[in-house]
């Protein structure tokens, strides 16, 4: 090492690089590509971020949509995907934003042309994936949001394997999910007891995923950072998950 700085047009080695003026620091850095024969590459070190799938689940009222939606407020280049349905609209629902409204005749229709990623009857009403608009989000480099039921997680595992994120969120107790769900007020007393028992049952299925969020009452933003966090923790990973649909 000593004769290599030697070399260098800088006299003995005990003088700092630090003490150089830009022109000397240029000097040496030309000086150490002359000495190692070779150009230094401007090229990114790091492999470029794939465009990722994560899906996001868990029982009803939990807080997916409200979460999806700060997060996209929150994060560039992310496409959350909007799902097909036969139910009915809700107020200040927005067809080809909340979901794509279809009847059912509609809906069967795209199954058979094999439009659907995923599909499933969810609470009676049909609900599914349009692959086409997923190609078309992660050719942009976009990374895809998908929302679904529990069971329409389970189905995506089996398609996706280990390719996609699973996140499951989930309220800080059943108590406080219930409250949330009435407070909603969107559900009649009878769907709201089928969407609670519904819901005991789903969160026993919270070990077929990746990652488990808390999203407690009054406490979105928290929820919404961390799956933020897992989102850039998976894009840093060195053996990324490679979709293929
Ligand atoms: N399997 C599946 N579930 C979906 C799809 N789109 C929405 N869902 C889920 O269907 C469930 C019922 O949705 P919704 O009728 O909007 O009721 P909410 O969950 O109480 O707001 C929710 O868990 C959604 O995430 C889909 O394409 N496939
Ligand atoms: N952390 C939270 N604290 C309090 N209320 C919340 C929180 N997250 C969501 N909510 C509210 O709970 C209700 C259900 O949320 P929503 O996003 O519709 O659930 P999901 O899409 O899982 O059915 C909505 O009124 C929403 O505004």
């Amino acid at each position: 090492m000593l004769s290599f700085l030697t070399v260098l047009p800088l006299g003995p080695p005990k003088r700092l690089v630090s003490c150089c003026g830009p022109a000397l620091q240029d000097q040496l850095f030309r000086g150490l590509e002359a000495a190692l024969g070779t150009t230094f590459s401007s090229e990114p070190l790091a492999p470029p971020p794939q465009p990722m799938i994560l899906v996001i689940s868990g029982p009803s009222g939990v807080g997916k949509d409200a979460v999806i939606k700060r997060l996209q407020e929150e994060r560039e280049g992310i496409h959350f995907v909007v799902t097909a349905t036969s139910r009915a609209m809700r107020p200040g629902e927005v067809d080809g934003k909340d979901y794509y409204f279809v009847s059912k005749e509609e809906f069967l229709t795209m199954i058979e042309r094999d439009e659907l990623l995923e599909y499933a009857l969810v609470y009676g009403e049909y609900k599914g994936i349009p692959k086409q608009q997923i190609r078309d989000y992660m050719a942009k480099g976009c990374d895809i949001v998908l929302r679904v039921d529990i069971q329409g997680a389970a189905t995506l595992r089996q398609i996706l394997g280990e390719s996609a994120v699973f996140i499951f969120l989930v309220a800080e107790s059943e108590e406080a999910l219930v409250k949330r769900l009435i407070h909603r007020k969107t559900e009649t007393s009878d769907m709201l007891l089928v969407r609670v028992a519904t819901a005991r049952e789903e969160v026993k299925r919270m070990k077929n995923f990746d990652y488990v969020v808390v999203n407690a009452e009054g406490k979105l933003e928290e929820a919404v950072k961390q799956v933020e966090s897992i989102i850039d923790a998976e894009k840093a990973k060195i053996h990324k998950r490679h979709v293929n649909i």
